[in-house]
């Protein structure tokens, strides 16, 4: 008796912190040459890809989910649809996602979903594509996506998707500010390009003068976070402060009470404060929640996108 019970695969995929980030200038095909070090946070989106004859997306959790489009823009629909027509697979899923990151907040979930809706359709349909064709997938649909699947720390060049592991010691503590609105990527590149005319009377440096520095290389490999705060810079964040200036009252806070420094994500508007334990991480998020801030503590790095469950 009853319906057959439909097969399931639930994947985990992290948010990322940049923390090291240069823009160069924008090439012909509008994206900026960037040198990024990135850094896999314990911040998860879940994916459950179920047995459909559609395709479908969902989305719940702790963040607020009601302005993602649910269309063929939905970036974990996307993946799906991508490696069915990869693979030649002519059925559906249902995507149910547990969103955790920040909806536009600069810390790439859009990009977890897609990694973890790539991994999760591959696993529930067996195509046996290969990581190496995940990968290539996954540097379409967006500059972040592959490093969502690889996780840990790596540094990323081109785009921020030709990705090398970085060598990582031990386990960096940070406390994250968090938005209640978002900033749009795009806009946040575009008002830097405006920021450097501005100024400079350019667009910023060409491909080979973008690299990480060796001292946040250094910083990771050693596992300092004393002297990775030195080192830590974010190119974008003087165009997410130029856009929202309001951040740069809460920087000043978290530098003040405890952080060893604080840097925008990516394109913001999350803030990520590095500190030197678990200890200083719980105090510094009493501090910004009685100052009336959505906080949390996270580590970094953790691995990528993982199968957490089949049934
Ligand atoms: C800024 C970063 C830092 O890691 O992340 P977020 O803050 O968005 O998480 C990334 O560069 C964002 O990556 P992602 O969000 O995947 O970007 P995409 O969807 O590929 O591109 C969105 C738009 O951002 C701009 N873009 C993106 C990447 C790049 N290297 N140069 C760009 O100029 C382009 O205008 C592009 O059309
Ligand atoms: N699965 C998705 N999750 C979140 N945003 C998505 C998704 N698919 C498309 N988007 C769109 O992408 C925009 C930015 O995505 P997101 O990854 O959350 O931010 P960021 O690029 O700042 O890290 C959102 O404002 C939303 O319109």
């Amino acid at each position: 008796m009853g319906t057959k019970q439909r097969r399931s695969v639930t994947v985990r995929a992290p948010g990322k912190i940049n923390v090291f980030f240069r823009v160069g200038a924008l090439q012909d095909d509008g994206y900026h040459d960037v040198a990024s070090l990135y850094q896999a946070v314990s911040l998860f989106e879940e994916v459950t890809a179920t047995e459909s004859n559609e395709f479908s997306v969902r989305f719940g959790g702790p963040v607020d989910v009601s302005g993602i489009p649910l269309d063929d823009s939905n970036l974990a629909l996307r993946a799906a649809k991508m490696l069915a027509a990869h693979t030649g697979y002519t059925g559906g899923v249902e995507l149910s996602v547990l969103k955790r990151v920040p909806v536009a907040g600069g810390m790439g979930g859009g990009s977890a979903d897609a990694a973890a809706a790539l991994l999760a359709c591959d696993e529930l349909w067996g195509t046996g594509v290969g990581r190496s064709t995940l990968h290539a997938l996954a540097a379409k649909l967006g500059a972040d996506v592959p490093f969502a699947l690889e996780g840990g720390t790596a540094v990323g060049t081109g785009r921020g998707d030709e990705l090398s592991p970085a060598l990582a010691k031990g386990s960096f503590h940070w406390v994250l500010a968090l938005p209640d609105t978002g900033l749009s990527t795009p806009v946040v590149y575009r008002t830097l390009d405006q920021h450097r005319e501005d100024h400079y009377g350019d667009l910023g440096p060409q491909p080979e003068y973008v690299k990480v520095d060796t001292e946040v290389l250094q910083a990771v490999r050693v596992g300092d976070a004393a002297t990775l705060a030195e080192a830590m810079h974010n190119d974008l964040q003087v165009a997410a402060l130029r856009l929202a200036p309001e951040l740069i009252e809460v920087l000043e806070l978290g530098e003040s009470r405890g952080a060893l420094s604080g840097i925008v994500s990516g394109s913001g508007p999350t803030l990520a404060f590095l500190v030197s334990d678990a200890q200083e991480a719980a105090e510094l998020k009493g501090v910004l929640t009685r100052a009336g801030h959505r906080a949390l503590t996270v580590t970094g790095p953790v691995v990528g996108a993982r199968v957490l469950d089949t049934h």
